[in-house]
């Protein structure tokens, strides 16, 4: 069986650039075969019924690349693609879906998580949010594009020639206090290097807790979000036990919250680092790479939550230290 298809979604508000970014990805001459899904799809069934016998319509373009529109649910589209890719009447070894501007990203992501056959031919890369950076102001006060930047793994800012460098800082900086792990690269006109779009490898259990992902301490908010992130560090070990009842609990009362969370760990007794990572209650962990002898152990911990429920995540992680 060949290696999971890798899928990218890219969220982002309404007008926020999307289409403008995927035509660019669709006519560039990069030798890949990239399908792109845009998204008329609904839960609702109701298009279905209006189309008939097409809800997914292929178009294989010059390049290689694949444009499919559906209009059906997404695990259809995700089926019915596989066939016609299986049966050699398409080929690609990519996937993009454009999320609609009003979406949640989650469901979308949940579907490569929850779905055991989609599991095996795909593999969910990382999740991409385009930020309008002329309107974000007026985004941001919608709670659904704080969830699109805080469940991304990259943030994207289009429209930048827009606005002045000092907006642009100062746009940058609130959205990394919502997300501290996803770093944030301008995009021209859907222009931008393919190397920052494609094998983030964000939902990889490793020790790598996102490239643009700093220790250093962000400015106060002037602007309250809904969305935030909190990093956590100690050189102190962790008890396993302690840590693994707490996380429970955690995602127990707060699961929902918790859009993304990802910790790499110095655990007592224990030669190898821990990682962990989630979205929602959907997690998993496992042992990494061993600490280097002369290394500093140091346990790090973001989590980018709605309603960020700090000070019980604070104590129950320094209950775990020993
Ligand atoms: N000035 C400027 N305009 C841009 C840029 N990127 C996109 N646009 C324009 O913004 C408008 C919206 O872009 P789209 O690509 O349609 O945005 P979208 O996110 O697909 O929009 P929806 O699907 O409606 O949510 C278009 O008129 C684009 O030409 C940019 O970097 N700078």
């Amino acid at each position: 069986m060949s290696s999971p298809i890798p899928v990218t979604i890219l969220s982002g508000f309404l007008g926020a650039g999307k289409t403008t970014l995927l035509r660019h990805l669709l006519k560039a001459e990069h030798g890949l075969k990239i399908a792109v899904i845009e998204n008329e799809f609904s839960d609702a069934g109701i298009d279905t019924q209006l189309l008939g016998d097409e809800p997914v319509q292929v178009m294989t373009l010059a390049n290689g690349c694949v444009c499919c529109t559906i209009h059906t649910d997404l695990t259809k589209a995700l089926y019915l693609l596989l066939e016609r890719l299986d049966s050699g009447e398409i080929a690609f070894d990519r996937l993009v879906i454009e999320c609609t501007g009003l979406a949640d990203p989650a469901p979308v992501a949940q579907t490569f998580f929850i779905d055991e056959d989609l599991r095996k031919r795909y593999i969910l890369d990382g999740i991409l949010t385009l930020v309008d950076a002329a309107h974000a102001e007026i985004h941001l006060t919608q709670a659904i594009a704080q969830a699109q930047v805080g469940f991304a793994d990259r943030l994207l800012l289009s429209k930048t020639d827009l606005v002045d460098a000092a907006h642009v800082q100062a746009l940058s900086e609130r959205l990394t206090r919502i997300n501290r792990r996803a770093p944030i690269r301008v995009v021209e006109h859907g222009k931008i290097d393919l190397a920052e779009l494609l094998d983030i490898r964000g939902f990889n259990l490793n020790a790598d807790l996102g490239a643009g992902f700093s220790l250093r301490p962000v400015g106060k908010a002037s602007t309250a979000d809904r969305i935030s992130s909190l990093v956590l560090r100690t050189d102190k070990p962790l008890d396993i036990d302690k840590l693994s009842e707490f996380m429970n609990q955690l995602l127990e009362e707060h699961g929902k919250q918790l859009l993304r969370y990802k910790g790499v760990l110095n655990i007592a007794g224990e030669s190898r680092r821990l990682v962990f990572q989630g979205v929602l209650k959907l997690y998993g962990f496992d042992w990494d790479t061993e600490w280097a002898p002369d290394e500093a152990r140091e346990s790090v911990i973001v989590f980018i939550a709605d309603e960020l429920p700090e000070e019980k995540i604070r104590a129950g992680f320094e209950a775990a230290l020993l």
